[in-house]
Parts: structure tokens; sequence; C-alpha cells
């Protein structure tokens, strides 16, 4: 372990700045409560033995890294589950864990276990009946079972309807059969599932009666409990080597004539009676609630990425000094390059508007769950539509930012031993995974191509839609903040109108609805894009305005700095929207980006101070640039040390084939 002698150009940036970090710390965890409650989560979690590594992963085999990842798992999680007997409720847990990182510090990747808390409890939640959750919610909590969520095909991952894996109801024995008719339908991708999880959550169509009755989700029991050995009828694998997540054991899954017990199918929406009589759900989409969750949760994993990928970046660009830009003046810092700035200060103020929506966005979650709990569906498909938007932008712009982050560290960004590049492997993962963002766009423009319609039949448009009730005028530009915001709306009013249009015209010139829809695409996706930015940016600013009210005037201004550097940045990367939607001129735009360059200065001084904030533990980080104590070169030396290949002066290749190769013998 490195001595803590801090570096001093992070000191000197340590005593600079104008807010209180602990203040703001406790305004990210969402109170100083839930500070205090994580930062003792993370001193007893990572005060245990043997969790964290000292051989790097990256040097591990395949095998041995899945192996390595079960055994810091099983540690890791036995802390965790003590955690989630708490008294608390699921609510308060959710938002408790809201910021805790603590895997990270385990898994530079992801955990093995991530599925059986991620999906397989929250199906069971959503999917069992009350005598279901009893017997299965017990076991799964315990972790007597470890299990997974078995959706996707090697066929079929966006369109559910296509899945093809068959449970036939045989009324003679009560039973489901599972069947995999074709190679396309063996399940191919759910985490967990090659060696690690015993159960699993299948999603296969229903047929009774010879008659396909949909997707349902079916508790499924896929190795031995004793012996671990596949059951008799499952074919198990794993898939093999990715670009990331290669702790997560993603598996194959095929069925041959498996049987399950009636009382398997997972049946609070839709039931099986004895005699295969079908009572089917109320709206067919609530199977599809684990998706809406998890993406929810997203939308929060994408913030926190972020924060950990930008304190790693600006910390090592406050101790990185290169260049000599004035003669005899020492190399500056190359955090006081402005264009560092620009691909630093931008991923600080994602991530905090990610906080925001994410918060957000649960309370929508919550009380939409809550209705459905009262057999109220009328909130669903607002809810759909906006996770169907954030989830995409969220998970692109930090895959964007995650990677300039690694770039504004230079040639040590491109070092594992940074942890940037395994943190870019998981956000580029999240574009996919949970539905591919390009077809969650085009889920959300099928909201707003029906809201559009409410619009034109001059009815009242609800909740985030309701700004779609605008007009379609070319708009003023006015460079305030809220003024700004508001255009963003208007942009996507435009947005909407001629994605519409677009549609209507494909459709007038003879086509189907079906090839009208893939024509307009492109400016269907770009209104839901135009949607999602909107919503970003005006929960962003209305809720800072709101919950920055009971700050300190200190860090209130540098947060409402955060909140304008955001707002401007979008301005400008939008800039061709604001030349034909607004009246915005040449000078404008030069204002806003004088106003952009001003407020970088501005944060300047506090850059170390706001992802220190973040408070982040160095294990939690994981990386040799971004400790706290700024060590940055003694961190790479030492995690150099730890190759494999510096063991012994000479490797044997140079006797097997380099000597004889230069001696002309090979
Ligand atoms: C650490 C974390 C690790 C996480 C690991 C990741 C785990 C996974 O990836 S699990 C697998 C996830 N898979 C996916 O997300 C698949 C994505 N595909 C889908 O969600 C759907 O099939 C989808 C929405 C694209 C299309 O579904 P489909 O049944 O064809 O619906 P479609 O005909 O287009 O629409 C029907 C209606 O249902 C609505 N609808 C669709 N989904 C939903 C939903 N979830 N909730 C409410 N309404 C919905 C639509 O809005 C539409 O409404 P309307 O007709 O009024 O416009
Ligand atoms: C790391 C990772 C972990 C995963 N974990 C799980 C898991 O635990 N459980 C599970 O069940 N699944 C899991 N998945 C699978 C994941 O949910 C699917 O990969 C995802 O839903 C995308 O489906 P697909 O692979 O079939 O892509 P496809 O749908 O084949 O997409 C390929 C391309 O076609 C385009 N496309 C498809 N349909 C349309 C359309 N209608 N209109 C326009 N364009 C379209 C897409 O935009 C994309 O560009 C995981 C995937 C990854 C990468």
């Amino acid at each position: 372990m490195v001595a803590m002698k801090i570096n001093e150009d992070l000191q000197k940036e340590r005593s600079k700045y104008n807010f209180d970090v602990e203040e703001l710390t406790n305004f990210l965890d969402w109170g100083p409560q839930y500070t205090l409650r994580r930062r003792n989560l993370e001193q007893k979690v990572l005060n245990v033995k043997g969790l964290l590594d000292d051989i790097p992963e990256e040097y591990l085999s395949h095998k041995e890294k899945y192996e390595n990842a079960v055994r810091k798992a099983v540690l890791y999680y036995r802390i965790l589950q003590k955690e989630n007997h708490s008294n608390i409720s699921d609510e308060e847990k959710t938002r408790a864990n809201f910021r805790n990182m603590i895997s990270s510090a385990v898994f530079r990747d992801n955990s093995p276990f991530s599925l059986h808390y991620s999906m397989f409890i929250p199906t069971i939640k959503g999917q069992a009946t009350e005598e279901q959750k009893a017997y299965w919610l017990k076991r799964a909590n315990n972790m007597e079972i470890i299990g997974t969520y078995a959706q996707t095909e090697l066929g079929h991952g966006t369109f559910i309807r296509g899945l093809e894996t068959q449970a036939t109801y045989d009324p003679e024995t009560e039973e489901f059969i599972l069947y995999s008719p074709t190679l396309s339908s063996y399940k191919w991708w759910p985490g967990s599932l090659a060696h690690t999880s015993n159960y699993c959550v299948v999603m296969a169509r229903l047929f009774i009666k010879g008659k396909s009755h949909g997707i349902h989700p079916f508790m499924v029991q896929l190795r031995d409990e004793e012996t671990h050995m596949p059951l008799p009828g499952i074919k198990l694998g794993e898939i093999g080597a990715k670009l990331g997540f290669n702790n997560v054991n993603n598996g194959f899954l095929g069925f041959e004539n498996y049987r399950i017990p009636r009382d398997r199918m997972l049946m609070k929406n839709a039931q099986v009676l004895k005699d295969g009589t079908l009572i089917a759900a109320t709206n067919s989409k609530l199977t599809y609630g684990t998706m809406v969750f998890v993406r929810v949760l997203i939308v929060n994993n994408m913030a926190n990425l972020l924060a950990k990928a930008v304190t790693i970046a600006v910390r090592y660009s406050a101790v990185r000094r290169q260049s000599q830009p004035k003669p005899n003046e020492p190399e500056p810092q190359i955090l006081d390059y402005i264009t560092q700035q620009h691909k630093l200060f931008i991923t600080i103020a994602t991530s905090h508007a990610f906080y925001i929506n994410a918060m957000w966005l649960w309370e929508i979650y919550f009380n939409v769950n809550k209705d459905l709990g009262a057999g109220k569906l009328e909130n669903l498909p607002e809810l759909h539509a906006i996770a169907c938007c954030l989830k995409p932008i969220s998970t692109s712009d930090t895959t964007v930012l995650i990677e300039r982050c690694r770039l504004a560290c230079g040639g040590h960004g491109y070092m594992l031993s940074s942890n940037l590049p395994q943190m870019y492997g998981l956000a580029t993962a999240a574009c996919t995974y949970e539905g591919e963002n390009t077809v969650l766009l085009l889920q959300a423009a099928r909201a707003l191509v029906k809201a559009w319609s409410v619009r034109v039949e001059g009815k009242p448009l609800k909740g985030t839609m309701a700004y779609l009730a605008g007009t379609t005028a070319p708009k003023k530009w006015d460079s305030s903040v809220d003024s700004i915001v508001k255009i963003f709306q208007d942009v996507a009013i435009r947005k909407v109108s001629g994605a519409v249009e677009t549609l209507k015209d494909y459709q007038k010139s003879g086509l189907s609805l079906e090839d009208a829809w893939n024509k307009a695409s492109v400016c269907l996706t770009a209104a839901s894009e135009a949607h999602g930015r909107a919503i970003l940016l005006s929960v962003y600013k209305s809720e800072m305005d709101k919950r920055t009210a009971s700050l300190s005037s200190s860090l209130k201004k540098v947060l409402l700095q955060l909140v304008e550097l955001y707002v401007i940045y979008w301005a400008l990367e939008k800039v061709s929207d604001l030349l034909l939607y607004t009246s915005i001129t040449e000078k404008d735009i030069t204002e806003l980006q004088r106003r952009y360059i001003g407020l970088m200065e501005k944060i300047r001084p506090n850059a170390v101070g706001l992802v220190d904030a973040f408070d982040f533990r160095d294990e939690i980080l994981n990386s040799a640039l971004g400790a706290y104590d700024g060590r940055a070169y003694e961190r790479l030396m030492e995690e150099a040390m730890k190759s494999p290949l510096n063991v012994e002066p000479v490797n044997e290749t140079f006797h097997k084939y380099l000597k004889p190769f230069m001696l002309g013998k090979l």
C-alpha cells in the first residue's frame, strides 16, 4: 500500500474550494442519514478479509476470473444479505442503495450474482402471487437459491412476442412442459445462468390445448440443489468471452420436454387453472414489469458510473502536468486547459442531472407501482414512455462521456489499471441490455405520435407530455437558463410534429403504416431523443431550483453553475436545431460560447471539490489514476509490477524463439 502522502497539486486544489464538500455529499446522498448509512456499510463490507483482489482480475484466465468472482461474491453478498433483512421498507432500501457502489471495489467488472438482485427477486415481487411470494421470496432473499431472469433467446432479444421457448400445459398431470423447438429458441445471454444459478425465471410462450397465449413467466429449477448438476432435460452452458461482463457468467439454456408443476407459473397477473382454463392478465404488458423497473434503475447506475469516471479523470488532470505554453514557466496542470475542462465539467454536471432525474423517475415508478397494486393502469404507458427515453439517453451519454474521461487521461487512461476501459465496457453494455436503445426510442415515439393525435383532437395532454400542446410557431431566442430549457420543449414539439408529418406523408404516398413507420424512423427516434432531452433538462433545472432552496448560498451557487453549464452545453450541441426552430443568430451563439467558457472558469477552482464530494473511497474507484492522494505515477508503477511478466527478468520465449530467430536458426 502506498503511504498516504497527498500530492501537492491536489493539496492546493483542496484549499481553493468555495463550498462545503460534505454538504454536497449529503445532498447527493439525499440526506446526511443516507451518507452515514452508506459509509457505515462501506466500512463494514470493505473490512472483510479476502474481498479485494491482490492480483488484478485482468491477469486471470477466463475460468479463474469466474471462480475468483464467485469466491468474492459469496463473501460480499453474505454481508449485504444481512443488510437486506434490516427493518426498512423496500422504497427506503432502494433509496438507501442508490449511491451504494461497494461492488465496484470487489469487481472491476460485475458480479456473478447481479441478476439475482437486479431481476430475479424483482420479478418474484412483481409477478408472483402472495402465496408464491411467501415461498420463493424467502428462499431468494436468504440466498438458499440463486436465480436469474431468462428472457432473451439466440434468435430474439428485442421482439419478446417472437420468443420461441414453449410452455405447454398438460391438464392430466397438472404440469407445464418446457421445450426448445429450435436452436434459435435457446435462451442466450442471461447473467449468472451458466454455472451460478440453480433457479431461473424463464419467459416462455404458453400453449393450452394447442393454442398459443403469449409470453408468461415460469419459475424453473435448473440444477440439483445438492450436487448442482443440471437436471435431466436442461441443457446449460456459458456463452463465452465478451467485451465486458466477463464475471457475470452469461449463459445459454435449452429444454428437452422438461416438466414443472402448475404452480411454477408466476400467476399474479395471469392464471392457469387446474383444468387448463386461462384467466388472462388485465394488460399483457404487466408481464414486462421487471424490465420497466430495471430501466428506471439504469438511469441512476449511469449517474454513478459517470461520477466514478470523472472523479478519476479530474483528480488525474489536477496532478498531471504537460506542455509549456508560456516559455520559462512550469508546465501547467492539464486541468487548466479549457479543452480538458470541456471534456470533464460536463461529465460532472451530467452525473448530477442523471441523479436528479433518477430520483424523480423513481418517485413516478413507485407511485405507478402503487396504482398497479390497486388495479389502476392508466399511468403505466407514461412511465413506459419516460423510461424508454431516459434509459437510452442516459446510457448513450454515459458511454460517450466515459470514453471522453478515458481520453482525457491520455495514454494512462488506456491502462486497465485506470479502470476506465472496464467502465466503458459496463456503460456500452447498458446501451443494449434491458431494451436496445434505438428500439426503446421507437417505443417512446409510439407514445409521442399518440399524444400528437390527442393534441390534434383538441383534447388535454397529461404529465410529461402536457407541453406538447404548445405552439409550433418559431420561437424568439432568449438566453436565460429558464428560457433555454423551455426552448428544448419547443424543439421537441417541432420534432414530434415533423416526425408525425413525415409519417403521414409516407402513408399518403401509399405505404402501409408499418412501411411508413420504418421510413420515418430516423425522424421518430430524433423526436424521442428531443422529448427525452426536454425532460432531462427541465427536471434537472426545476428539481435543483426546489432542492437547493434549503442549501447554503455557496453550495447553491456552485450547483446552479453546473445546471447552467449543462443547459448551455446542450444548447451548443444542438445548435442546428436552435437555428432551425428559433430566431437565434450567429451573435447569440458566440455569446453562448463565451458564457460557456466563463462558466468553466468559475467551476475550475471547485473541480476537485466537486469530485471529492462524490465521496468514493479509493477501493471503490479501484483506479491507479484516481486515488484521493493523487499519487498516480507511484500507483501505475505498483500496478505494473503486478504483471505476471515482471516476475522473471528473462522470459522463456527468449531461449525458445527469439534467440534462435536472431541467430537465423528459425
Ligand atoms: C446490472 C444489471 C444487469 C442487467 C442485465 C440486463 C438484463 C436484460 O437485458 S433482460 C432482457 C431485457 N429485454 C428487453 O428489454 C427487450 C426489449 N423489448 C421490449 O421491451 C418489447 O418487446 C418492446 C417494447 C420493444 C416491443 O414489445 P411488443 O410486445 O412488440 O409491443 P409493441 O407491439 O411494440 O407495443 C404494444 C404496446 O405495449 C406497450 N408496451 C410495451 N412495453 C411496455 C411496458 N414494459 N410497459 C407498458 N407498456 C408497454 C407499448 O407502448 C405499446 O402500446 P401502444 O400499442 O399503446 O402503442
Ligand atoms: C451484457 C448483456 C447482458 C444481458 N443480460 C441479459 C439477461 O440477464 N437476461 C436476458 O434475458 N437478456 C439479457 N441480455 C440480452 C439483451 O436484453 C438483448 O441483447 C437486448 O434486449 C437486445 O436484443 P437483441 O440482442 O436481440 O438485439 P436486436 O434486437 O437483434 O438488435 C440488433 C439491431 O437491430 C435493431 N432493431 C431490432 N428491432 C428493431 C426494430 N423493431 N426497429 C428498428 N431497429 C430494430 C436494433 O436497434 C439493433 O441495432 C443481455 C445483453 C447484454 C449485452
